[in-house]
Formats: C-alpha cells, structure tokens, sequence
C-alpha cells in the first residue's frame, strides 16, 4: 500500500513535466511526458500558481528529502496538476511512469522472406527492450486460436500471398496494447501499399524509421530451406512465389519509405554479427533519449517519494558520493531510503526542482553517464525560500533482469554543491597565479 506521504504527493502529480532550464542561452526546453518531445519555443511558460497555492496544502512535503538531496520537486508538476481520488493513487503505487502516455516508437523491419528479419530483431529486442512483433508469426498464431479467419490466414501464406490489412492491422494492434510496452519492431509489415496505409489510419502511428534487409533471392533461398521450423510455406513452390509477392507488392513500400528519408538500407548478406554492428548506431539516440527518460523518472520518483520506482531504477549495490555522506562513498539502498521513510514527517515544507543542461554519454554498448544541474527551489516552515543548485553524475549500467533482458540500473551517483559563480580576479603579484583557476 501506497505511504500516506505518496498518497498525498501523487494527488498533485497527475500530469508532469520537467523543466530544463539551458545554462548556454535563457531557452527553457519544457518535456512534456505525454508528447515525449522536446518543446524549444524560446519563451518562459506562463503558469497559473492558483493550483499550485491550492494543492500545496494537501502535500506531505518533500523538503527534508530535498534537504538530504535526495528529493526534489517538480514545479511542472505541481503547478500543472490535476487531483485524482487517494483510492486512484494507491492503485498507482510503484508505477508513477505508466501514467505517461509518450508516443509509441515504431521501427518496421523489412526485407525478402529469410533475409534475416527475425534473427536480427531478436538481438535488437535484447539489446534495446523493444517488443518484436512479427506479422507472420501473429498470423500463424490466429490460425492456431481456431480463429474465424483461420482458414483463411492459412490459404492465404500457402499461396504466398497477402492477408487482408483488416486482419493484421487488427492483430498487431491488438499485441501492441498487450505488450506493456511502448517500442515496437514490426517485423514484415507493411508488405503491400494496403498495410501500410491501413495502418497509419487505424494507428495514427508513423514509424521512426524503417530499416530495410537487402539481401540476393539466391541467399534467401538457400537460408529459407536450411531454416527447418516446419513452415508449410518454406517449400521451393511457395518460396518463388513469395518472392515474386515481394518484388511486386512490398518493394514499393520500400520505395515509398526512401521516397520520405525513412530508409535504412542493411546489406544483409552478411553475417549476423556484421549486420548487427550496422544496426547499433540507428538504435543509439533511443539509447539516449530513454537514459534521459529514466535519469527524469529517478527524480520524479524521488520528488513523489515513490521508493518502489526508487528500487526497480536502482541497483542494490548503488554507491554515491553526495553532501549527506560527508565525503564517504555510501554503498546500498539503506543511506537513500532513510530520506523516504522519514519524509512524511514534515508536511509543511515543499521543494520544487529543475535540471540543466542534461548530457548523456555512452560508455560502449552497456554503460552510461548522465550529467546536469539540478537546480532545486525550497522552504523551510515559514514559507522562506531558498534555491541551490548540485551538479550531478549519474552512472547508469545495463544489466540482466531476472528474465534475462538487458535493463538501465542506476549504479552509482555524484552530487556536489554547484560551486557559486565568483568573478574572475586577477592573481596578486608573487602569489600563486594559478589559484581561483
Ligand atoms: N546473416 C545471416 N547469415 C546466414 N544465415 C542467416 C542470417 N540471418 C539469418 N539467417 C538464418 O536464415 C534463416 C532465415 O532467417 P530469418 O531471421 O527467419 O528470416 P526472415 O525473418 O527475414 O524470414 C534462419 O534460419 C536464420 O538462422
Ligand atoms: N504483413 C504480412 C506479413 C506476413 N504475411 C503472410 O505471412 C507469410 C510469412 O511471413 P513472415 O514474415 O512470417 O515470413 P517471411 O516471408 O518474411 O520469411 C507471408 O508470406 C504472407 O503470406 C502477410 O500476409 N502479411
């Protein structure tokens, strides 16, 4: 069960946002959770504090989190909330990041039968926790439900032909509301002009880019009738005609996605390693974009008090360095978790936080650091405010869940007092002239 403390924060926190506030330029770039996008208009938002005033008074405060560093409070979040009833939020409790609706990211994955598709979606899925939604695979799976369309579905591989839009459309979104996920490889679709258009008016959804495995009919072939999975249309009849089904239907799709600068073009007659290496960079700014995402959960979580997001985003062994730790390396959740425990005991304070400047660098396929300042505006009981700014590193490395897939832990952090801005004074003569550099 949700603390009252989380209860009461989470009351405000419908709708989030976290502002970034550009030390290079006065651009405020506003995130906005629910569009997933950056919003750069070059003006600093008007918001109306009267929910702000009115919500305050309903918070269990954040401020001594916030004093331990360890909490901070999105401005956004308070000033652009919306109440929802204690039983909803309970229900909430350990998943503050359901309640964003981003855009789903869609990559179609496309190329001659036995080209490859499959295997190297299966790595991507691994590597970067897409869900890999083959067309073909969710219409073998109808036919096996004993579904109406079943017979149907099956005439239709053996020939080597398309089904009908209406039923793959269907299908796919259907797995795509199911998955829980909100990144999709969408494997052999869209094979004629009729997917692809069906798709986007029934979806509303255009994929980010559509990765295209060119491969010989001759390789193809010979990697089709060494495949083995017991296939009914991997017979040398229905392979030529798939073949031919390709040229006529899907290359045109393929055309038409080059035509919008959508294409990725893989030569995949190479070997599966080779390929994958190619892959890697499309993939990269995703990496990014959700280390960023993540590093915004973290503080989110801790803003609300949210301890459970707190652990799943956190290794066990996390080590920080941090103001409260007076220059010891903390290691383990118990230095962190103190902070929650005791933040329902001081109701009156609030804190409310910004980042700048946020940068993210790979440190090879399985590390990263994100870097920014967290700029965090507070009050002490008697409604004095105060603002400091820490400069924080956080170290983020992709382990193996208990399922086996690769997921972003935070495994170590560093918060220092960003240092006030003084002057530049000129060294006096015969002292150290490097000092103040
Ligand atoms: N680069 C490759 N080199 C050699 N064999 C491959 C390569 N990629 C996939 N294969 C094999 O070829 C067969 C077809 O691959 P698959 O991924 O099922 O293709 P698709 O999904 O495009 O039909 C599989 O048996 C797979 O193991
Ligand atoms: N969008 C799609 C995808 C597959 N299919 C059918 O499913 C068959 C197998 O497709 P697949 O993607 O599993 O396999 P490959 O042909 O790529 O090896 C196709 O030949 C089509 O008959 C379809 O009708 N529409």
């Amino acid at each position: 069960m949700a603390s009252l403390f989380t209860r009461s924060l989470r009351t405000t926190c419908r709708h989030r946002s976290l502002g970034f506030l550009s030390s290079s330029s006065p651009t405020w770039f506003n995130y906005r959770h629910c569009e997933g996008k950056f919003d750069t208009s070059n003006k600093h938002e008007e918001r109306d504090t009267s929910s702000f005033k009115s919500s305050k008074s309903a918070c269990y405060s954040t401020w001594y989190l916030a004093a331990a560093g360890i909490c901070s409070f999105s401005s956004a979040m308070l000033l652009e909330s919306s109440c929802s009833s204690l039983e909803e939020a309970d229900k909430e409790s350990g998943q503050i990041q359901q309640n964003d609706v981003r855009t789903p990211r869609v990559v179609f994955v496309l190329g001659g039968p036995g080209s490859g598709k499959g295997t190297q979606c299966s790595k991507i899925v691994k590597n970067y926790g897409f869900t890999h939604l083959s067309a073909g695979d969710l219409l073998r799976a109808e036919i096996r439900s004993g579904s109406q369309y079943g017979a149907m579905i099956q005439n239709t591989i053996k020939e080597g032909k398309i089904v009908p839009s209406e039923v793959t459309v269907k299908l796919l979104q259907k797995a795509m509301k199911e998955s829980g996920n909100d990144n999709f490889l969408i494997d052999g679709f869209p094979r004629n002009e009729e997917n692809r258009a069906a798709f986007e008016t029934v979806t509303g959804i255009e994929p980010e880019f559509v990765i295209f495995f060119d491969c010989t009919e001759e390789e193809m072939e010979r990697r089709i009738m060494n495949r083995n999975q017991g296939r009914a249309d991997d017979n040398i009849d229905t392979i030529r005609k798939r073949f031919k089904v390709f040229v006529e239907s899907s290359l045109p799709v393929v055309e038409f996605y080059k035509e919008r600068g959508k294409l990725q073009k893989i030569d995949a007659t190479r070997d599966i390693e080779d390929i994958f290496k190619s892959l890697k960079p499309l993939f990269t700014p995703f990496v990014e974009e959700d280390l960023l995402r993540l590093t915004k959960e973290l503080l989110q979580c801790i803003d609300v008090g949210d301890y459970a997001v707190y652990k799943r985003l956190c290794d066990p062994a996390l080590t920080a360095f941090e103001p409260e730790s007076h220059g010891h390396l903390v290691e383990g959740l118990a230095f962190h978790k103190f902070y929650f425990d005791i933040g329902r005991m001081f109701p009156a304070l609030s804190s409310q936080s910004q980042i700048s400047s946020p940068k993210v660098t790979l440190v090879g396929d399985d590390a990263a650091l994100v870097t920014y300042t967290r700029l965090r505006q507070s009050t002490t009981m008697d409604g004095v405010p105060s603002v400091e700014a820490f400069n924080e590193t956080r170290v983020w490395e992709r382990k193996p869940d208990s399922g086996g897939m690769l997921v972003w832990k935070n495994v170590h952090f560093h918060r220092s007092k960003s240092p006030r801005h003084r002057p530049y004074r000129k060294a006096k003569k015969g002292k150290d002239a490097r000092k103040g550099c």
